[in-house]
């Protein structure tokens, strides 16, 4: 199935950029029309290899792919957008720009890029199994095509939300775009459990994995609200309830919330860091 696609350059090389150029590849859009700028040599051979897309050292090298770019993808560290951007930004002042860096504002993307028409997307690793959830949130410079060239580069890796307000941005940062790692490390936690009260390792990992597939699953197909779902699992006087109480003491629920003002929080404060 042939996928039409403008050609993409992405600024970057690593775990998001190829989950995106993945995704893209797998739909069919021809490896042709995507460069990547990724100077570290072995990142840049690895995705020669692996996507066969040309994967270029710098902004020089990448001049002509830039000067024909429809979309620039910004998928580097927060910490080095504003150095990344610098030699990058000349060439490409006619594309759209998408940025997944947590925390970096689009006044000082639009700033820094020489242009308004940009957009900022917060997507998650499930991108990387085609299962990814990635909030936008889109400039009022941006055209409507603009916005659909986002949301089918982004839609390759899964799903979308569009927030109203840039600040929302960093709510979805704390929930979706760090919560896979809340997932592993429930995950972790019930392995561990599990081996200690004797199950083989990979039982109970994947015991685990289904548990949350199959509850994230059920969550979804039955619409009906997660606390009367845990209520249906929580038999009287049985061992749900002992364990949700044990949670419940210690604290579990509050101490959740908190890590997910503090990711909230870093999200903030990268913006005020390294935005500039
Ligand atoms: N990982 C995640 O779960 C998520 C990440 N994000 C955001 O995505 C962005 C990228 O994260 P991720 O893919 O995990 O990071 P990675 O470190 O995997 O990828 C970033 C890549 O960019 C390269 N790079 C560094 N400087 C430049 C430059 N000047 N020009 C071009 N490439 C450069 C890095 O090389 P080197 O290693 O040599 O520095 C590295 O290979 C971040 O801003 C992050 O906030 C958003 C949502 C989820
Ligand atoms: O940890 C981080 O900063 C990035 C953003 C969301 C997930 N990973």
């Amino acid at each position: 199935m042939s996928f039409s696609l403008p050609p993409i350059v992405f600024v970057g090389g690593g775990n998001m950029a190829s989950a995106i150029a993945g995704g893209l590849l797998r739909q069919g859009a021809p490896a042709a029309d995507i460069t990547v700028i990724e100077p570290l040599a072995a990142q840049a051979q690895a995705l020669r290899e692996r996507l066969g897309v040309a994967a270029l050292p710098d902004a020089e090298a990448a001049r002509a792919a830039l000067a024909q770019a429809a979309l620039v993808v910004w998928a580097v560290k927060p910490q080095v957008l504003a150095q990344a951007a610098e030699p990058v930004a000349p060439h490409a002042r006619q594309a759209l720009h998408l940025s997944v860096a947590a925390g970096i504002g689009t006044d000082s993307l639009a700033r820094w890029l020489g242009t308004p028409r940009v957009i900022r997307a917060m997507p998650n690793t499930p991108a990387l199994a085609g299962r990814g959830m990635t909030g936008l949130y889109a400039r009022p410079e941006t055209s409507e095509a603009d916005r659909a060239l986002a949301c089918r580069v982004i839609d390759a890796t899964g799903e979308h939300l569009w927030v109203s307000e840039e600040p929302l941005l960093d709510a979805v940062t704390a929930l979706s775009g760090s919560g896979p790692a809340y997932v592993f490390y429930f995950l972790e936690a019930m392995q561990q459990a599990g081996v200690q009260m004797g199950l083989p390792a990979a039982d109970a990992l994947r015991l685990a994995i289904a548990t949350f597939s199959g509850a994230s699953a059920l969550a979804a197909q039955s619409g009906e609200p997660p606390a009367a779902l845990r209520e249906r699992v929580t038999s009287k006087g049985g061992t749900t309830f002992a364990a949700l109480s044990a949670l419940q003491a210690a604290g579990v629920d509050a101490a959740f919330i908190a890590a997910m003002h503090a990711a909230r929080q870093r999200a903030q404060e990268l913006g005020r860091e390294f935005g500039g």
